[in-house]
């Protein structure tokens, strides 16, 4: 099957713009209204253990319609991915603002910590904790507005976020000191020592608490011990330093910060915690646009779209609306698209199917019929998220049609009932969750040989999710914080805790190429040409063959495994024993145009971070960019 055939006429798939420990994101358009979006995609086969991260982390984004928190548009899932349509943030990780500046002046800190505040209020407001707080989930889209993403160790304990939790994730250098000695803790503290060293990393441009080994690492995370560097206001010293108190109980809460003097000056009003842009209301235009375009009454168009299912509808009406907001024109393209997704639910319910039965329209099975039922079921998978997976769906079809054809044609009440002959997706009920953390999901979905023990299970699992799932669904106030008895000593606990918090990005260690020069294949014609400064630094060059080469000198003299991608990119990889020091990124010579200028433009470096922990790879760049003679 073609690669990403689910997407096909949906969304245009192009270039992978990142990647993670479970997932490849693409650049997208989704085609009926010509917008950019990311495709976060998952294959099932290695998510293994952290399968329940997306349940968890799709959940979250249902539940969490903020301006400063990634949109949600579409899940799709088949037998082997899963799809994740999200809003595009163009403009980067919030990391790369970082290095790009050294740090950032305290002004355009405070705009940007002060929507990290209201994501972060908001979804304390709603009852999750992120625990994964850090630059690198922080993204800005075109207009500089900041997005949250990745909500995969997100925790929403039943009773309350006043529940204790146990499980201990995240990344080393943001972890709270509890979460260090893998005590009990509240997500809403855990969250506010991340957001701590989070604007210190703002402020400074580098952590207050950083070290190459990781037992050192937590030594100085334990002590609360950091430079007050000089860089910093005595306001900004004073918020940052009631955030990063040891003792959780003396750390400042999120409702203090919404009005702290430092977060208000310049502004007259407190942080916000309310969602601004309201995603599941009903806008008579967006509506009447969709109505129109598939040809049905505004009614039956919202009552489809009302049950928010996250399916192809979904999509179309968020985006639409997002256009709206940003005083776009509303309108949908494509009418290829409408005619084939018309046909798909539409047609089902016209007298004709209903006068005509199925089975007397056809009598093999690979008959035309057949052939519109497969396209029927691939539309209605779609549209409408999944119900079974596409293989069981397409044989329970197959086997009707073929039953059918064998039967009497006047024995039509059946083939109404038939997948074949579903309801309207209009008029179809909403897909059972997948997983929903209400306070009614009595039935947790985790087997009982996973019930909560936060402190046993192999290291080696990664994040410890399934630990993690068990928080978010059964909740904290049905856990038995078992730490102290299974680990005797604070050591032990060290020991375990470090393994539990270290990523573990590489899933599935495949053959490690040896070290040493890659003959470079000829560089293909495409020079990349950008505007943009974020990610990109320019050279005193101007030959970008000769740049090209200088780097890939560079990467080999550090010892970093360097390949030829199409054009003038170069991957980079660093092979490590240690997980906290694998990394992967690429390096690409650009032409950079200098925006209202008509100088000629320059050759510049665009890097970008594939894997591995941001500090590490920011501080491996600069070397390699520093030994390069261009
Ligand atoms: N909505 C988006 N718009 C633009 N880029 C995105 C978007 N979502 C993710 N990315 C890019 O893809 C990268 C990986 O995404 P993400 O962190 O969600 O993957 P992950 O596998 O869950 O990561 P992790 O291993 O940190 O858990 C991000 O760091 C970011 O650069």
């Amino acid at each position: 099957m073609a690669r990403y055939s689910v997407l096909k006429g949906f969304y245009d798939v192009e270039q992978t713009i990142g990647s993670g420990g479970f997932a490849k994101v693409k650049l997208g358009t989704h085609c009926l209204t010509k917008e950019k979006v990311a495709i976060k995609i998952m294959e099932k086969s290695r998510l293994g253990d952290d399968l329940p991260r997306v349940k968890i982390e799709l959940e979250a984004l249902k539940n969490l319609p903020h301006q400063n928190i990634c949109k949600l548009y579409q899940v799709i899932e088949t037998e082997s991915h899963y799809y994740l349509i999200l809003e595009y943030c163009s403009g980067g990780e919030l990391f790369d603002h970082i290095v790009e500046r050294n740090r950032l002046e305290e002004k355009q800190a405070r705009v940007f910590f002060r929507q990290i505040v209201s994501a972060v209020a908001f979804l304390h407001d709603k009852g999750y904790a992120h625990r994964d707080l850090k630059p690198e989930n922080v993204l800005l889209d075109k207009e500089k507005n900041l997005k949250l993403i990745d909500f995969g160790l997100c925790a929403k304990p039943q009773p309350g976020l006043d529940s204790f939790l146990y499980t201990s994730c995240g990344s080393p250098t943001y972890a709270a000191p509890e979460l260090i000695l893998g005590q009990k803790y509240l997500g809403s503290e855990v969250d506010i020592w991340s957001l701590g060293i989070l604007l210190y990393a703002l402020l400074c441009g580098v952590l207050p608490f950083d070290d190459e080994n990781i037992d050192s690492l937590y030594r100085k995370i334990l002590s609360g011990r950091y430079e007050e560097s000089s860089c910093l206001s005595l306001e900004s010293k004073r918020l940052i330093r009631s955030m990063l108190q040891v003792d959780p109980k003396k750390r400042i809460t999120i409702d203090d910060l919404l009005s702290h003097p430092w977060l208000m000056k310049g502004f007259k009003e407190p942080v916000t915690k309310l969602c601004l842009h309201k995603v599941h209301e009903k806008d008579p235009s967006c509506l009447s646009v969709m109505a129109e375009y598939y040809r049905v009454s505004v009614d039956v168009m919202w009552s489809k779209l009302n049950s928010w299912t996250y399916d192809y509808n979904t999509a179309t009406y968020m985006l639409l609306l997002s256009k709206k907001q940003r005083g776009l024109p509303i309108k949908l393209y494509n009418f290829a698209l409408r005619d084939k997704m018309e046909s798909g639910f539409n047609k089902l319910e016209s007298p004709l199917t209903k006068k005509y039965p199925l089975s007397v329209t056809y009598n093999k099975v690979n008959s035309p019929l057949m052939t519109r039922c497969t396209e029927l079921k691939t539309t209605y998978l779609i549209l409408n998220g999944r119900e079974s997976t596409p293989d069981k769906v397409l044989n329970k079809e197959l086997n009707i049609i073929q039953s059918l054809e064998t039967k009497d044609p006047k024995s039509n009440i059946e083939q109404e009932n038939s997948p074949c002959v579903r309801p309207t997706p209009m008029t179809r009920k909403p897909h059972k969750r997948l997983w929903s953390p209400g306070p009614d999901d009595t039935q947790s979905p985790v087997p009982s040989k996973l019930k909560p023990n936060s402190c046993s299970g192999d290291p080696q699992q990664g994040f410890n999710s399934s630990r993690a799932l068990e928080e978010a669904v059964a909740g904290a106030g049905a856990e038995t914080p078992r730490c102290s008895k299974v680990l005797g000593s604070l050591e032990r606990r060290l020991t375990r805790v470090r393994h539990l918090l270290t990523p573990r990005r590489h899933r599935t260690p495949g053959a490690i190429p040896a070290p040493g020069a890659t003959p470079a294949p000829t560089p293909g014609p495409a020079l990349l040409s950008v505007k943009e400064v974020c990610n990109v630094s320019t050279t005193s060059n101007n030959n970008p063959d000769t740049v090209l080469g200088e780097l890939r000198k560079a990467l080999l003299k550090k010892g970093i495994d360097c390949k030829q991608k199409k054009g003038f990119r170069l991957r980079g990889k660093l092979h490590a024993t240690s997980d906290h020091r694998r990394l992967s990124f690429e390096l690409e010579v650009c032409l950079v145009t200098v925006p209202d200028s008509s100088a000629p433009p320059l050759v510049g470096i665009r890097r970008k971070r594939l894997k591995g922990d941001a500090w590490f790879y920011k501080r491996v760049v600069e070397e390699v960019l520093a030994l390069a003679k261009t």
